[in-house]
């Protein structure tokens, strides 16, 4: 069997993976606030992770691992899109848009991830659906001493947990020091955190043995993970920038409450996606959605091969360069590709980089060695999520204009394969190839590969077909 090794942020070390239940490999991965389209650095856990569970599903059998990514779909921001909409004149009441923007963002978010061949997790728990779970939760830590309701809130006593910072390595006392920690009357500590709070009038709230309110941010992952993966599992995944506080007070919350569970034994951390060496962020207003990108005809498996390209734990940034190679080489393969049936198994090489800790850059690497082999190419490919079935549209997908009407590029190259046909077999019998050379050095122009053969003639659409040159063609 393969030997995963992943670099565990709470040792600091990298370790072989061993499951607790090789039958049942457990992981979770914090997934987005649904108030708004996904940036692109939103995408990168997804897309990272993505191949993590297609080598866990490889290793243990794809039936035996479980994937849960929840959606927080109770939080301040959606409330403040969904008032904004209704000052700006929609219909319903708050709740009602509230829902309607979540569910809205729900089926943005699914439809950009499947764009770049991410797999959906077995389960995708909304927070709005565990809030029992959560105040089961925050009632067994209270019971324990390790939180204290106060004027509708409950806080959660950092000091009560001994182990609080470890992951992050920082002390306590440390973090009064350095952190913008809220300081507010119904704390007993300023490092102590929010598990429960009061919902204004009008806002989401539920009722709890404190007063109508709703739950903090931590507590909702710990309480979801909980119910469907127990108190240990495998994997904790998420962006670095979670590392604290979130996932802080995950631990935290769910090692109190379940003193007897380890939580999660394994926790992986991405690097962020920079926009000129800042973290690309909604709150600093420096980021693009995967939308954008979709929408400037960037191809979805595009976006995912520049996210793969460089190893998770690295910080990476968007370039033009980069999406221009990846297109080329994913359009090179494409087509080396095509009709050939994938080898049953992927390169043993790409296998052994994934396993080292994730090493998608190097897997990418051997992808480039396999020209000769294409149906290995194929599969090993696959197993990246790269050169999908489903993923393969832009290949044809681009429309040309001829006398007003939309046309394929596909049905537009046949019709000038037809023409360049006819006209060689002219220029043979007349023995004047002009017209010949003059339509291959405009196609070539127009991003198009010729092939002339005793045999026939082949025309070969190029990454940056120009639809509009084409059509002129004719
Ligand atoms: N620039 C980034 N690069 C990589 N991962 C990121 C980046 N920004 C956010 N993430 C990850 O995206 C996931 C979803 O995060 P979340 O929904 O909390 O983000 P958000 O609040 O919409 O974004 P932002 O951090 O921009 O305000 C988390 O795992 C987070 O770590
Ligand atoms: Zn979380």
């Amino acid at each position: 069997m393969v030997q995963i090794r992943l670099t565990n942020t709470r040792t600091r070390r990298k370790e072989d993976f061993r499951p607790i239940d090789a039958d049942n490999v457990r992981l979770y991965l914090c997934g987005p606030t649904v108030y708004d389209r996904a940036h692109l650095g939103n995408a990168r856990p997804v897309v990272v992770f993505d191949v993590l569970v297609r080598l866990l599903r490889h290793v243990y059998g794809a039936d035996h691992v479980t994937y849960v990514r929840n959606f927080t779909d109770v939080d301040d921001k959606i409330n403040a899109t969904a008032l904004a909409r209704q000052q700006a004149g929609a219909p319903g009441t708050l709740e009602d848009l509230i829902r309607e923007r979540t569910h809205e963002t729900i089926g943005w978010y699914h439809a950009d991830m499947d764009a770049l061949g991410a797999t959906r997790p077995d389960r995708e728990p909304r927070a709005t659906d565990y809030i029992a779970q959560m105040i089961a939760m925050i009632e067994q830590l209270i019971a324990g001493g390790h939180a204290y309701a106060r004027d509708g809130h409950v806080l959660f006593r950092v000091r009560s947990y001994k182990d609080y910072g470890k992951l992050s390595g920082r002390s306590v006392d440390d973090m009064i020091a350095g952190a913008r920690v809220e300081v507010a009357p119904f704390k007993e500590d300023p490092m102590d955190f929010v598990l429960w709070k009061p919902s204004d009038q009008g806002l989401p709230g539920w009722d709890s043995p404190w007063g109508r309110g709703r739950p903090g941010w931590h507590i909702e992952c710990s309480a979801m993970s909980y119910e469907l993966l127990g108190d240990s599992f495998d994997i904790h995944a998420g962006g670095i920038d979670l590392q604290f506080p979130h996932h802080e007070n995950e631990i935290a919350q769910s090692c109190c409450a379940h003193p007897h569970g380890d939580f999660a034994r394994t926790w992986l951390h991405n690097e962020m996606l920079q926009v000129e060496g800042k973290k690309m962020s909604k709150s600093l207003g420096n980021f693009f959605t995967v939308r954008d990108l979709l929408d400037k005809r960037i191809p979805g498996e595009v976006i995912r091969f520049v996210l793969l390209s460089t190893h998770y734990r690295k910080p990476m940034d968007w370039t033009d360069d980069k999406a221009r190679a990846a297109e080329d080489a994913l359009w090179d393969w494409r087509v080396l590709t095509k009709g050939v049936e994938p080898a049953s198994e992927p390169d043993p090489r790409v296998i052994e980089a994934l396993a080292d800790d994730l090493n998608t850059a190097g897997a990418i690497s051997v992808l480039y060695t396999l020209k000769d082999d294409p149906a290995r190419l194929l599969a090993s490919a696959r197993f990246l999520g790269l050169l999908l079935p489903g993923l393969g549209d832009w290949m044809t997908g681009d429309l040309a204009v001829i006398d007003s009407q939309s046309v394929p590029v596909k049905d537009v190259l046949a019709a000038l394969t037809g023409k360049l046909t006819d006209l060689r077999a002219a220029a043979m019998a007349a023995k004047d190839f002009s017209a010949v050379d003059a339509l291959k050095a405009a196609l070539t122009e127009a991003g198009v590969e010729v092939r002339m053969s005793k045999t026939g003639v082949e025309l070969i659409a190029g990454p940056r077909i120009d639809a509009g040159k084409l059509g002129m063609l004719l």
